[in-house]
């Protein structure tokens, strides 16, 4: 089954969107054994309420070599849960070092189900991220319009809407109800999300910044085809620091957010 298929598979018959982000911050841990038991606790934990999980490369690259032993590690762990991994590494270079960046992070012994890839160095470089996505039926997710408020520096004057229309263009090219190439609109421009999501009709839309950069469930419905299917609300300090390392609010935060996502759209 593609990610594709697979995220929307549990969107309808486990009634979630949720994507749990997993940022797991050094300075938050004793040491490299305690981060690691805490964060597949929280993976282990917060599993049923989510659609997919999205660790985001930058910790895991951080902690060196040990850091990709345990993003392995947790990629296996989340495929014996049953959940689609999203790597957040926002990759994107000219086409021999992009063709490298998707075979190590689409194909290679690290690889996720998704990666989330950065289109400022042209459309064409995102054609060797495609064509890996494509090859195992995994996807790629866009930067369209990211969460942070300085975006608009570089993505404003109609460039996110440029990019939003070369999604849908690549994607046009698939089968299936939702194609492997998706996009990222932060959960923080809700005023945007009717348009992106006519934009890119067949994308899945992920959406991060849903709690600590202030992002809301109930605003998040526009980026939904009916049905409640079509994209991906993400939180990942919200959900694995929900109050301090307890894994029992981890687990009570995806659960609350699961919940939310599902009123806004339900
Ligand atoms: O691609 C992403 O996931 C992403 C895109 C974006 O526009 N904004 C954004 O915050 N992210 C990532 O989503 C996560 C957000 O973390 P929280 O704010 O703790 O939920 C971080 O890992 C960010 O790198």
């Amino acid at each position: 089954m593609t990610f594709a298929a697979a995220v929307t598979d549990r969107t309808r018959h486990l009634r979630t969107r949720l994507c749990v982000g997993l940022d797991p911050r050094a300075d938050a841990y004793r040491d490299l054994a305690h981060l690691r038991e805490h964060t597949l606790d929280v993976l282990e934990a917060t599993a049923p309420f989510a659609a997919c999980v999205k660790p985001q490369l930058a910790f895991f690259e951080a902690l060196g070599v040990p850091g990709l032993t345990l993003l392995e590690e947790v990629c296996a762990a989340a495929r014996l849960l049953g959940l689609p991994v999203i790597l957040d590494g926002k990759r994107g270079d000219i086409g021999s070092t992009a063709s490298a960046y998707a075979r190590g992070w689409l194909t290679g012994p690290h690889a996720g189900d998704a990666l989330t890839v950065n289109p400022f160095l042209g459309f064409g470089t995102l054609t060797p991220f495609v064509e890996a996505a494509r090859a195992n039926g995994g996807a790629i997710f866009v930067l369209v319009k990211t969460s942070n408020p300085d975006q608009a520096d570089v993505q404003g004057q109609g460039v996110s809407e440029r990019v939003a229309v070369e999604v849908a263009r690549l994607g046009a090219e698939e089968e299936g109800e939702y194609a492997g190439v998706g996009a990222v609109v932060g959960a923080t421009h809700p005023q945007d999300l009717a348009l992106f999501r006519s934009l890119m009709p067949r994308a899945l839309l992920l959406l991060p910044g849903l709690g600590a950069q202030g992002g809301t469930a109930a605003a998040l419905a526009p980026a939904f085809h009916p049905g409640g299917t079509g994209a991906l609300a993400s939180a990942s300090r919200a959900v694995q620091y929900a109050s301090g390392l307890s894994v029992a609010a981890s687990r009570e935060a995806a659960r609350r957010l699961r919940d939310e996502l599902n009123a806004a759209l339900e």
